[in-house]
């Protein structure tokens, strides 16, 4: 199974880009494609759910370009999109067989997949409630049952963990995590934590562009060596963060302790700390907007 986006860009009106010449080559496992706000993220989880055309470029599933032949795809697609919304006064088995009937699939086999869906979602016990008494994180998996209903090879989720509390969302983590097995699923969000444990590989766009694509590993590694700790005088922190790349701060009696990413020792009090995804990510976002190669 193989996913090869080559050169996509999506031009919307007035010159605007959404996607600008983007690559990815992405094989079975979990995708975290990650950026910031606007970075196009969205838009390409649109064009490989063929909802969108691009303006520019290939998709292709299995070596069949999908923005020509969009059916190759829709069978084995399955789309939690980033504005999932449900009918409030179905229930969730009646939700499921409502969207598995507009998308045509054989009843008899779907009643078994739902009730099978529900187990997997742990929503079996509230299966008859109505949906308007879900909380975000249940409508999140009615969401990706929804989004499973075909078994799909392709699973795209767009942004799921957006109004998570923590709970709900590290059990959302761990059910992706469950479900990657045999196929590709790809997992947009700006929040690294949603993708650390369990992304096989990570993209990062930015600005509409691919900065990298590469294993967790591999941009840890990146970063080995420009993470630096040390402890500052409250007083002094605005100018530090005026002139360096601050990745976090602990504030405490004796100042604040700040984490900076830098190529060069920043401070002589300075020490260099094993650096994390996060660190990473922000690493690569701030070179990419600096027009550094990286
Ligand atoms: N239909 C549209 N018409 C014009 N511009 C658009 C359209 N859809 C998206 N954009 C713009 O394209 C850029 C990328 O948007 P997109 O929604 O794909 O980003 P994103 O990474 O998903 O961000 P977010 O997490 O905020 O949704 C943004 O600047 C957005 O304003």
């Amino acid at each position: 199974m193989e996913l090869i986006i080559e050169s996509v860009s999506k031009k919307y009106k007035g010159d605007f880009y959404g996607l600008r010449d983007l690559s990815l080559q992405i094989q079975t496992g979990i995708l975290g494609l990650l950026g910031p706000n606007g970075a196009g993220k969205s838009t390409l989880m649109r064009i490989l759910s063929t909802i969108t055309q691009p303006t520019g470029g290939k998709v292709s599933w299995n070596g069949v370009d999908i923005t020509k032949d969009p059916n190759a795809v829709r069978s084995i697609l399955g789309y939690l999109p980033q504005d999932f919304g449900v009918y409030p006064h179905l229930n969730a088995v009646e939700f499921l067989e409502y969207l598995a009937a507009i998308r045509g699939l054989d009843y008899k086999i779907v009643r078994k997949r739902i009730d099978e869906l529900l187990h997997l979602v742990n929503l079996h016990e509230v299966r008859k409630k109505p949906l308007n008494g879900f909380s975000g994180g249940m409508r999140q998996r009615v969401g990706i049952a929804q989004a499973l209903l075909n078994d799909p090879k392709l699973l795209i989720v767009d942004e799921p963990t957006v109004g998570l509390d923590p709970e709900e969302r590290i059990r959302f983590r761990n059910l992706l995590s469950e479900l990657s097995g045999d196929r590709i699923v790809i997992l947009s969000t700006h929040i690294v934590s949603d993708i650390e444990a369990t992304a096989t590989d990570i993209a990062i766009v930015n600005q509409g562009r691919s900065v990298i694509q590469a294993a967790p590993s591999e941009l840890l590694a990146a970063t080995v060596g420009k993470v630096w700790e040390w402890l500052i005088p409250s007083d002094t922190w605005m100018e530090v963060r005026k002139q360096l790349l601050v990745s976090s701060t602990i504030q405490s009696s004796e100042g604040v302790r700040v984490r900076v990413i830098a190529d060069t020792q920043p401070s002589a009090e300075s020490r260099l700390v094993t650096p994390t995804l996060e660190d990473a990510y922000l690493y690569y976002i701030s070179a990419n907007k600096q027009g550094a190669a990286v």
